[in-house]
Formats: C-alpha cells, sequence, structure tokens
C-alpha cells in the first residue's frame, strides 16, 4: 500500500467504517438491555414508541460518527436530559451497559473510538445539568 492510500483510509469517517446496520444493531441491543437494567429503566417508562426512539439515537450517533441522513432531524440533548435527574452513577451505568453492547458487535479500535465519543457526550451533558 502507498502512503497515500494508507492516509486516505485513516480519513474514512467513523460512520463509514462502522457502517449504518451495526449502529441499527448496537442501539436497538443497548435499549433492550437498557428496558431491564435495574439502576436505568426507570428513566425510560415515559417512552411508548421505542421503534422510533431507537431509530433517533441511532440517527444521533450517525451525524456524530460524520455520516449524513436522508432526512435531517434536530436534536434536543439538553433539553431532553435535564429534567431526568440524572447523576454521575447513573452515566457511568449508561456507559457501561453501552460498552458492554458495543463489545458484542463492533471491533476492538473501532468500538474503543464510539465509547470515547460517548464518554465526552456525557461529560458534556453532565456539565451542563442543573446544579
Ligand atoms: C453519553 C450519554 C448519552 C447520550 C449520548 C444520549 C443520547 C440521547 C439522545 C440523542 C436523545 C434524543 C434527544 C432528542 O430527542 O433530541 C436522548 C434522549 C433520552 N435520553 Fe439520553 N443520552 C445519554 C445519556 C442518558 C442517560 C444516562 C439517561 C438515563 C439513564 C438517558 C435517558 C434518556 C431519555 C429518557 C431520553 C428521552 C427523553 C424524552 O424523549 O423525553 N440518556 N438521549
Amino acid at each position: 500500500m502507498t502512503g497515500a492510500s494508507s492516509y486516505r483510509r485513516k480519513l474514512e469517517p467513523l460512520c463509514a467504517k462502522i457502517g449504518r446496520d451495526r449502529v441499527d444493531q448496537v442501539v436497538h441491543a443497548f435499549y433492550t438491555k437498557l428496558r431491564t437494567d435495574p439502576v436505568l429503566h426507570g428513566y425510560f417508562d415515559g417512552i411508548t414508541d421505542f421503534s422510533e426512539h431507537e431509530a433517533l439515537i441511532a440517527d444521533f450517533w450517525w451525524v456524530a460518527m460524520g455520516g449524513i441522513l436522508a432526512q435531517p432531524r434536530q436534536f434536543d440533548m439538553l433539553g431532553r436530559h435535564r429534567t431526568l435527574g440524572l447523576t454521575p452513577v447513573v452515566f457511568e451505568r449508561w456507559l457501561a451497559l453501552f460498552g458492554d453492547t458495543m463489545a458484542i458487535y463492533v471491533p476492538p479500535d473501532l468500538a474503543k473510538q464510539w465509547l470515547q465519543m460517548a464518554v465526552g457526550i456525557g461529560a458534556n451533558l453532565q456539565n451542563q445539568m442543573p446544579k
């Protein structure tokens, strides 16, 4: 492989490396676990249509990874989370479960990159939570 082509491979966005099918798979598996998790499940009681919610979350990750949506949509991260009363313990559990789920479907180097994004987004969210 020439230097130029290996450089191009590295520049491929995470969405292309992981692929939309795997994003959908991880999100679906994550929500399946989350709904029976003793720490987390209660936060999701208000969601009536999980397939629509999972599609929204998968779209969010797709865009966060550099993907483009056929039908762009808006996300209201802070607005959606600020009233949930989330604590550091809850965030930690959410991230642990997300990491465990990814490990099943995504190769370790890509899972590491995806989880790093979740950690960063989670930290930002926590910083913006009402004290
Ligand atoms: C890095 C951490 C997290 C990420 C990336 C994330 C991502 C998202 C996204 C993209 C949405 C949809 C936002 C919208 O409707 O515009 C959402 C909604 C939601 N998230 Fe999170 N979330 C995180 C942490 C958590 C945690 C720790 C909990 C609770 C255990 C949680 C519970 C919820 C709930 C219940 C909704 C739906 C709220 C509603 O529609 O009223 N999230 N999340």
